[in-house]
Formats: structure tokens, C-alpha cells, sequence
């Protein structure tokens, strides 16, 4: 007998309910198993499903909840900022919070005048893609040390035709190397405290790369590197923008603020009210 969709929805829904399993996974992966705009989901929600479709749905569904792999991982992408990311297990999955960073960095940049960008940590390459599509008139760079990372990042670029320049290193190390200048570094980079591990969903542990997520000096050494190092690859007057973990606000702060006395530092929140964003502008010693 062909089930409708909403009674296949309702099982999902219960099932990972049950097992404490985020349930809005089972409409997005339900509309992926379909490959349907999100519009024709809602409206065809009485309609019948072919068995072969719920069978797929239903086995992907029943390993998320047994093993926690995040759907992300089998669909092989994840929207952001509009567009669809491939993703995989070289990268971290990425987060709506980013989208914030990616739309403050685009608030502080002048339309219409040239500008050069570095992301610092690039994984997917959302940032970098991100603000090549969204400013036309800006040169991005994109950094990782993961070589595996940047595949992933150069195959969405060349798939969102996206200009980006790629780099493989240490954070802000190859750009330095080259004699290369930024008016703008953002960066989403590691800044997860190693004891926190234990803290964190199977979703999240088990499938997000370790290089992507744990920073020694309790999630600040990322933070600590990249400025050191931007001394060297900002220019004079320049911005930085990080996303941090929402305890951090004050530390990156005062790490900034110890090489940029000049500069202003502001700590900004996310639309859950917490702490997200350092961004320091007017960058002088
Ligand atoms: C939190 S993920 C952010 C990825 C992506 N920018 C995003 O927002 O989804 C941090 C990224 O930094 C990279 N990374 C870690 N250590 C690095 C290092 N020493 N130099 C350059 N990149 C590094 C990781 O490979 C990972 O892709």
C-alpha cells in the first residue's frame, strides 16, 4: 500500500522524538529523498510516495539515529547564506551562526571599493565563497592547512563560479610568505577547548574533523596565532573579524587589543543572544 507523505513524516518525527533526534530532520531529509523545493513538499503532503523512495528515507533515517551521523553527511551538502555547500567528512558542517560573521563582514565593507579579503581556516570555503559572490569587487583568499579541506572548498567554488584564490598552510603563514596584504581577515577558526570534548553531541564528535574544532590554551590558540601572525598581512587600518565561542568574547578581546591598542574592539551577539563575534576595526599598532 503507498503510504502518504505526511503519515512517512509522522513516523520519522516520533521515531527520532524517541530517541532524541533533532525531528526537523525528518522534513529535510524527506524533502532531499523527494528532490522537491520546499513549496511542492508542503503542498504534496497528502499525496502517496513511491515504496522505493520511503524505503531509502526510512534506512537513512534509522542509521542517523543508531550512529549520529548528521544528515548533512547523506545528503553530501548543506545550504548557507541561499546556496547549497558540498560537504563531507574534511569539513566542518556549517553553521547558521557563520552566516552572521559572513553578513557583519559584508555590513563593513564599502560598495563599490576594491578590497581584499583573507579567510583564515577556510574548510567548505563558505566564508570566502560566500563574500566573492556577495561583493563583486573584492580579490578573497581562502586559507587551510587540510589539503583534503581545500578539495572540498575548490570544488564548491568552482561549482557556485566563484572567484577565490587558495591556499595551503598555517593560517595566516602563506599569505605572509607571498608578501600578500588584506584589508579584511575573517576567520571561523578551531577554537573548541580540548577538556570540552566531552561535552559535545556524537553528531558533532564523531563526524566533524578534530582539526576543525579542538584549539589548545583552552580554545584560544587559533585566536592567539592568527593575530601574531596579522601583523604582517593586514594593512594599516584594517579589520579583523572572528567568530568565537560565546564565552571567549572578552579573552580574543584583550589578545587583540594587546597587539592593536589603537584599534576598536567590539564583542557582537548572535540572534540567540550570545556572544559571536570580535570584531576589531581601524587595526594600528
Ligand atoms: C571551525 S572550522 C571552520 C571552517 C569554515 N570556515 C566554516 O566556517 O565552516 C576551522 C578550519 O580551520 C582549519 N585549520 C585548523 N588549523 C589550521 C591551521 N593551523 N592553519 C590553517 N587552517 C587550519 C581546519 O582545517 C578547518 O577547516
Amino acid at each position: 500500500m503507498t503510504q502518504k507523505q505526511y503519515e512517512v513524516l509522522q513516523w520519522a518525527s516520533l521515531f527520532l522524538e524517541k530517541n532524541n533526534r533533532e525531528v526537523r530532520v525528518a522534513e529535510l531529509l524527506l524533502q532531499y529523498h523527494l528532490n522537491v523545493s520546499r513549496t511542492d513538499f508542503f503542498a504534496q503532503m497528502r499525496e502517496g510516495i513511491p515504496a522505493s523512495i520511503v524505503e531509502k528515507f526510512r534506512a537513512d533515517i534509522e542509521k542517523h539515529v543508531k550512529t549520529g551521523i548528521p544528515i548533512q553527511h547523506l545528503m553530501g551538502y548543506e545550504l548557507f547564506y541561499g546556496r547549497k555547500f558540498q560537504v563531507n567528512e574534511h569539513v566542518l558542517i556549517p553553521r547558521p551562526e557563520t552566516e552572521e560573521l559572513v553578513l557583519h563582514v559584508i555590513n563593513q565593507i564599502e560598495k563599490n571599493s576594491p578590497v581584499t579579503i583573507v579567510d583564515i581556516g577556510t574548510g567548505s570555503g563558505i566564508i570566502a565563497i560566500t563574500l566573492a559572490l556577495e561583493i563583486p569587487n573584492a580579490t578573497v583568499y581562502a586559507i587551510d592547512i587540510s589539503e583534503k579541506a581545500l578539495e572540498v572548498a575548490k570544488r564548491n567554488a568552482e561549482a557556485l563560479h566563484a572567484n577565490v584564490n587558495f591556499l595551503e598552510g598555517d593560517f595566516l603563514q602563506p599569505f605572509v610568505e607571498r608578501n600578500l596584504k588584506a584589508d579584511i581577515a575573517v576567520s571561523n577558526p578551531p577554537y573548541i577547548a580540548e577538556e570540552e570534548q566531552k561535552t559535545l553531541a556524537d553528531t558533532v564528535v564523531n563526524y566533524d574533523p578534530e582539526l576543525a574544532l579542538f584549539a589548545e590554551d583552552n580554545g584560544l590558540a587559533a585566536y592567539k596565532k592568527i593575530v601574531a601572525q596579522s601583523l604582517g598581512a593586514i594593512r594599516i587600518g584594517g579589520h579583523m573579524a572572528f567568530e568565537i565561542g560565546h564565552l571567549q568574547g572578552h579573552a580574543v578581546s584583550e589578545l587583540i587589543r594587546g597587539i592593536y591598542p589603537s584599534s576598536n574592539v567590539t564583542v557582537i551577539k548572535d540572534i540567540n543572544g550570545k556572544d559571536r563575534i570580535v570584531s576589531a576595526s581601524n587595526l594600528t599598532t
